[in-house]
């Protein structure tokens, strides 16, 4: 945690939550999911929010992403305070600087590989040649470079979440958010998925939030943020990779 601190101090977060509160109400049940919640987290690093189901993860990250408004405190992406925009700044600055990928992979039947990472760079406003440049070269970084032509039910399921990443990375976004990027997903294709996560936020200097239930993941993040009750309960730094053994069995 020390060292977390420590190296924190040192640069500008990418990404800062500020005493954010959260809460839904269900009937007459009133229930506080993310309380008083302060958090930086770091451009070209992975960061991994653990936590049991219901914890608040989703909550958070759709409120750090600015899919969801926090009740009350403050997001600040990439130095903007996302409760200052408006509904179409806000659009439009998730549009140009984020990046999601989520647990169901969220593809459209009908189109191939390159057409589902050629799609968003289209209403971004690339030109053609330059989309289909930039698609092709995040498919084949993500290893998929032979099955391009293929659509989402001639692919695996790692496969598909491998499109979702190189769609998501094609828009050379600063900001990568992924729910729950591995649970559909047996360990060896959830492990390639983090694998290449890591490898984006090293390479291109993304910061990348993932959140999990998954244990196996935590050896492969740069951080880890264990989450309880909607609050943060640790901040570490993993010591090291998890043996294979430990990677094969989830110990919660
Ligand atoms: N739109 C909503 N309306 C009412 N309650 C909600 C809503 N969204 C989330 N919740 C509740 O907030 C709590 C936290 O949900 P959240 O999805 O953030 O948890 P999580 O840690 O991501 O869980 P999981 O690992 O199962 O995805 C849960 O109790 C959930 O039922």
């Amino acid at each position: 945690m020390a060292a977390a601190l420590h190296t924190s101090s040192l640069r500008t977060p990418a990404l800062q939550a500020r005493g954010v509160r959260k809460s839904f109400v269900s009937g007459r049940v009133h229930s506080t999911v993310l309380h008083d919640l302060w958090l930086d987290v770091h451009a070209g690093e992975l960061t991994l929010i653990s936590g049991p189901s219901g914890c608040g993860k989703s909550t958070l990250l759709a409120i750090l992403s600015g899919l969801q408004p926090a009740d009350a405190g403050g997001v600040l992406a990439l130095g903007q305070e996302l409760s200052g925009l408006g509904m179409r700044e806000l659009e439009y600055f998730r549009l140009q600087h984020t990046g999601f990928v989520f647990q169901g992979f969220n593809l459209f039947p009908a189109l191939t590989a390159l057409e589902q990472v050629e799609l968003p760079l289209t209403y971004m406003g690339l030109a053609k040649g330059m989309a289909r440049r930039r698609a092709i070269e995040s498919l084949e970084e993500v290893g998929l470079g032979p099955r391009m032509r293929l659509r989402p039910a001639e692919l695996s399921g790692g496969e598909k979440q491998r499109v979702a990443i190189a769609r998501a990375l094609a828009k050379q976004p600063e900001l990568l958010f992924a729910d729950e990027p591995t649970s559909a997903l047996d360990a060896a294709n959830g492990q390639t998925v983090i694998d290449i996560l890591h490898r984006i936020a090293r390479t291109h200097g993304t910061t990348v939030l993932c959140v999990s239930h998954d244990p196996r993941l935590v050896g492969h993040a740069d951080r880890v943020l264990a989450m309880e009750d909607g609050r943060i309960l640790s901040d570490h730094v993993p010591s090291s990779p998890p043996t294979a053994s430990e990677a094969k069995e989830p110990s919660a």
